[in-house]
């Protein structure tokens, strides 16, 4: 099947954590377009796993009032309803106990249909759930399994988890999920770079100066402080979501669309990332947590008061740093990447910063506007402008340079298409059996080992996070760590 396929094959798809924030918020949102929009096979079944005692009419209510509260009410009839509610089934399990998972096997019976696991549970379970699908004798070689980020808080936690997985499920067979990868506009970086010619020619050092990576979230951590105060920005979003983006930024075309050529490009750039040693510990890497502050009008509690917290946490909730990609592409070539909580909008956005002319023949006082850059849209607003410069307009204007925009709006030039949500994207590829937009095994080890040696580092230097009022852009030394290199964050937002 090629990747231009959109018919998936039909799949008896078992969901562990069934009644979670991840299934209830975007999962069965994501599954019920896909029946809507006739991309999921009519035979297609869907099993419901968790602790809590439901039985199937129930647990089809408790789906149903997540769908009337996510899905628009122009996206859904009672007909759409009920045709993918009837989908569903639901087992009261306990991942933990092996003599229950019988259950799932005669919910799967001889059906045709591979068997695809969905472990939308904490990592520390997947290796038990595993384990336990395979004694039970549910799986045969058909069998898939999903897994969610964060694999692991390490590399070695990583391995220990990747190893468990990998007992039970060739690599052939895991689809590790970075939702960021099922974003249109990320996988539109791979249309945008490798099918315009024009880019395609001028994509490294002779051409680009810098690139500029800002992940922003508005969100704190909505409630789920457990979690964050173990992981902090640069386990939650940089190791997983900023590092595909570099990678698909930063990669040297892939022969073919086939998922390990693509792989293997993105490794080759996480093995070229410079590590963090040293005074770039403290030059080139800034950590910060938020204070209270007020973001659109409102007030917000800093990090230190959300609930559960505790008052003493070093956890960091915003990192920039300034990194080198070490290979004859980028070599010399900035790329500066940041992301955080409480940040003044939610902004997902690439800019790529080309050189100036070499000879350079208008007003002197013009010439640091004098360059093009590529903004790239990821969220929201969704679409690519190129800046160029042209003269501004009227006869009293002489030869002045003015920049405008080039704007591929993705709303107004597909004004019928709905923006799929990434997890859309991501099941009807597990559907399909494509693992292009999965993360492979070394993806995530090589990633991780580049993040131990920056979290080791601070912790070698006791570097703390710096503060910054929730609403701000972080920590000031994050500006004064671009500024000190004659360049600023792209501000026209
Ligand atoms: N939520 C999000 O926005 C995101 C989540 N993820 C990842 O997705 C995965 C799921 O996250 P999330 O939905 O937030 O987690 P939740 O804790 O909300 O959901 C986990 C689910 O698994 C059930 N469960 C846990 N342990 C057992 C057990 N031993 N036996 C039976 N049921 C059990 C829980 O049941 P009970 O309610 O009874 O405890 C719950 O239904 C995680 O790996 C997370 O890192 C990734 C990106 C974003
Ligand atoms: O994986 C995660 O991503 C979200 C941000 O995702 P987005 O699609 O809304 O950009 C982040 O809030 C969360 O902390 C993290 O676990």
């Amino acid at each position: 099947m090629s990747v231009n396929d959109d018919n998936s094959t039909a799949v008896d798809l078992a969901l562990f954590g069934a009644l979670g924030d991840l299934a209830l918020r975007k999962l069965y949102v994501a599954l019920y377009h896909l029946d809507r929009e006739a991309l999921m096979a009519p035979e297609t079944r869907i099993l419901g796993l968790a602790r809590q005692e439901y039985d199937k009419d129930a647990f089809r209510a408790r789906v149903r009032d997540a769908l009337e509260t996510r899905v628009r009410p122009d996206e859904r009839t009672e007909e759409s309803m009920n045709r993918f509610l009837a989908r569903l089934d639901y087992i009261e399990i306990e991942f933990a106990s092996p003599e229950s998972y019988n259950q799932i096997a005669q919910w799967h019976g001889n059906s045709p249909r591979p068997l695809t696991i969905y472990l939308s549970v904490p990592a520390r379970l997947y290796g038990e759930i595993c384990a336990n699908l395979s004694k039970s004798g549910c799986l045969d070689d058909e069998s898939r399994v999903v897994v969610e980020k964060p694999i692991g808080y390490s590399l070695q936690t990583s391995e220990e988890i990747n190893d468990a997985i990998g007992a039970v499920f060739d690599e052939s067979r895991i689809y590790r999920i970075d939702h960021y990868l099922g974003k249109e506009t990320v996988q539109n970086l791979l249309a945008l770079r490798f099918a315009n010619p024009l880019f395609g020619s001028q994509w490294n050092q002779s051409h680009i100066s810098h690139v500029e990576i800002t992940v922003a979230e508005t969100v704190g951590i909505e409630g789920r402080w457990g979690y964050f105060d173990q992981a902090g920005q640069l386990r939650d979003m940089v190791q997983n979501h900023l590092m595909q983006l570099l990678c698909m930024i930063a990669m040297d075309p892939p022969s073919n669309l086939d998922a390990d050529s693509i792989r293997d490009e993105k490794v080759k750039v996480l093995k070229a990332l410079r590590p963090f040693e040293g005074e770039r510990l403290s030059t080139d890497v800034v950590r910060g947590q938020y204070i209270a502050g007020t973001i659109a009008g409102k007030s917000v509690p800093g990090y230190l008061e959300e609930e559960g917290a505790n008052v003493d946490s070093r956890t960091e909730t915003f990192v920039a740093f300034k990194t080198e990609i070490q290979n004859w592409r980028w070599a010399g070539v900035p790329f500066y990447l940041r992301t955080g909580k409480r940040m003044p909008e939610k902004l997902s956005q690439i800019v790529i910063h080309f050189r100036p002319q070499s000879h350079y023949i208008f007003d002197n006082d013009q010439r640091s506007m004098a360059a093009n850059k590529l903004i790239i849209r990821l969220q929201p607003d969704e679409g690519i402008a190129l800046q160029v410069l042209t003269k501004d307009s009227g006869l009293d204007k002489g030869m002045r340079l003015r920049t405008g925009p080039l704007h591929l709006d993705f709303h107004q030039a597909f004004p019928s298409a709905r923006i799929p949500d990434a997890y859309e994207r991501l099941l009807l590829e597990v559907m399909k059996g494509q693992q292009y937009l999965f993360v492979r095994r070394d993806e995530i080890e090589y990633s991780w080992r580049w993040i131990d040696r920056m979290i080791e580092g601070w912790e070698a230097r006791d570097i703390l996070p710096k503060r910054y009022p929730a609403g701000s852009w972080g920590p000031v030394s994050s500006i004064a760590m671009i500024t000190q290199d004659g360049r600023s964050w792209y501000e026209d937002y």
